[in-house]
């Protein structure tokens, strides 16, 4: 399952943003993006064809992101609108039916329940379970381990047994096993739907630190949680498939708000 890789590196404006909305700055053509994009993606689509009568539904439509290195940008928008189908595909989960796409590798998709990403008895263990495939000392190993525990904020938690640790503690160590592997882009799929606040702060606060770090590694975080924008360089807003809007954070909280307000 190869995703389909774009070779150039400008984006296309939304064609599903009215133009009466505020600006689109995700396009990778403007200068905030000046930078090579870690995650760019252009006119995605990806339709399944149900069983008997065997209709097509189509559950993303020409949608177009973009997110620079070293940022947190999220992915937002009602249940049921595609966010994390659109995750899957920019993580090679699932194949595009249309569009092309181009993300940093390695990779790492983060999934939503903490009991299904950590496999290892011992924090430490775990985050070095994935280095086995690298040719690399017992102290490369022991440093890559290190490194990407304290960016985390779990370093002190180096040996604890993983199944005393609390649900954000989990994600975080799954998060630490990607660094360690020297990932570029972080594909994170509503982490903290079954945290506590405390948790949910605390692995807000370790993914942006891993971005802020010299790895240039980006983020893409999908959420429902209006109050974790604030934590994002930018974020991008999806309705029935689309995304209708994407910028910095100030334009969509002034969008969401605007739509609640019509709501209302
Ligand atoms: N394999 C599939 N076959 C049919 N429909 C699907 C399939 N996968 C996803 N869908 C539908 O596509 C839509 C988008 O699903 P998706 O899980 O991406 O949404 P979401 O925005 O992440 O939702 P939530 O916020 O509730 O997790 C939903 O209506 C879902 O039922």
């Amino acid at each position: 399952m190869s995703p389909h890789l774009a070779t150039s590196s400008s984006l296309a404006p939304c064609p599903h943003l009215s133009k009466a909305r505020p600006l689109l700055r995700a396009s990778c053509s403007t200068p905030a993006f000046a930078a090579a994009p870690a995650i760019e993606a252009r006119n995605l689509s990806f339709s399944v064809s149900t069983r008997p009568p065997g209709k097509l539904v189509h559950i993303l439509k020409n949608c177009s992101l973009c997110v620079p290195p070293g940022q947190l940008w999220m992915l937002l928008g009602p249940n049921g609108c595609g966010k994390s189908t659109l995750l899957k595909v920019l993580a090679g989960l699932l194949n595009p039916s249309d569009g092309t796409m181009h993300v940093n590798r390695p990779r790492s998709f983060v999934f939503q329940n903490p009991d299904h990403q950590v496999v290892m008895p011992t924090v430490e263990a775990d985050v070095a379970f994935g280095l086995g495939k690298f040719s690399l000392t017992l102290n490369e190993v022991r440093s890559r381990v290190s490194k990407a525990l304290d960016a985390v904020g779990m370093l002190e938690y180096s040996q604890r047994p993983i199944q005393t640790l609390s649900g954000g503690q989990k994600q975080r160590v799954a998060i630490a096993g990607a660094l360690a592997e020297a990932c570029k882009v972080l594909l994170l799929d509503e982490l903290t739907t079954f945290l506590d606040e405390n948790d949910q702060i605390g692995v807000i606060k370790a993914v942006k630190n891993s971005v802020a770090g010299p790895g240039e590694v980006a983020a893409l975080w999908v959420t429902h949680r209006l109050e974790e924008l604030k934590y994002a360089d930018g974020a991008s807003y999806m309705e029935d498939g689309r995304i209708v809007m994407q910028g910095d954070i100030s334009s969509v909280s002034k969008f969401l708000k605007e739509k609640q307000t019509w709501y209302n």
